[in-house]
């Protein structure tokens, strides 16, 4: 799951984790982590999400982070927007209106471009991410955000061993260890995809939780 992998899933167009509508569980639970609007909301891992427009049309100001020019170009193109892009340390920013994307690697992000973040929404970010990127993932999330802004977390919980992630199960207990204490965990929601339409054999799971600001900041 390096760089490679993912920049030639977008040249192969082999995306089915882009889903052509906003995901169900942002709208549904976007407002129990209280974020005033015109407020900017950091979007990791962001490829081109339409809940980046979601967000934009609540009020607040979005800043994504991706690494292929392909999502990022097809993001601007398909909502016919006209971005600036210049460069910002290691990224290229592409910006139009509210919305900023830098696109680059999440991992070179120094927090100098997150100062004014007052929220994270993460779908599909860390349940991409193997294991032993998951950690480097929020180890840098802990670095680049020392203010500790509220974030909404999806992910997906079944039996490991039945499928090969990307996406990977990311169960309540792996969330409580990665993110605590900075952040403190509250579990909002499971919703049984094989009730909304999956044919999983196994258990396959949607948990939805809301981290807020924790003890160690
Ligand atoms: C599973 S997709 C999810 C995209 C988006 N969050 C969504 O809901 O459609 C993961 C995305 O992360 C991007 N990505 C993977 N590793 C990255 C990294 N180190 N830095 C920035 N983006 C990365 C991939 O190119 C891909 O677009």
């Amino acid at each position: 799951m390096n760089q490679a992998y993912w920049r030639q899933r977008w040249q192969e167009h082999r995306i089915g984790f882009h889903r052509p509508d906003v995901h169900p569980r942002l709208p549904a639970f976007w407002d129990r982590l209280q974020v005033a609007q015109g407020g900017t909301v950091f979007v990791p891992l962001c490829g081109k999400s339409l809940d980046l427009l979601w967000l934009v049309e609540q009020g607040y100001r979005v800043r994504g982070v991706e690494l292929s020019p392909i999502a990022v170009q097809e993001f601007f193109q398909e909502h016919h927007l006209h971005p600036q892009v210049d460069s910002v340390g290691a990224f290229q920013r592409w910006q139009a209106g509210p919305v900023e994307i830098f696109c680059g690697d999440f991992f070179d992000l120094t927090g100098a471009e997150l100062k004014d973040i007052t929220a994270v929404y993460d779908r599909a970010a860390l349940i991409a991410l193997p294991p032993e990127l998951r950690r480097a993932y929020t180890e840098k999330l802990r670095d680049i955000l020392p203010h500790r802004p509220p974030i909404l977390l999806i992910t997906l919980d079944y039996p490991q061993e039945t499928r090969q992630g990307p996406p990977f199960a990311v169960p309540e207990a792996e969330v409580c260890a990665l993110y605590q204490p900075s952040w403190a965990v509250q579990h909002l929601s499971s919703i049984d995809l094989r009730e909304e339409g999956s044919t999983d054999t196994n258990r396959f799971e949607e948990l939805v939780f809301a981290l807020r600001r924790g003890v160690d900041s």
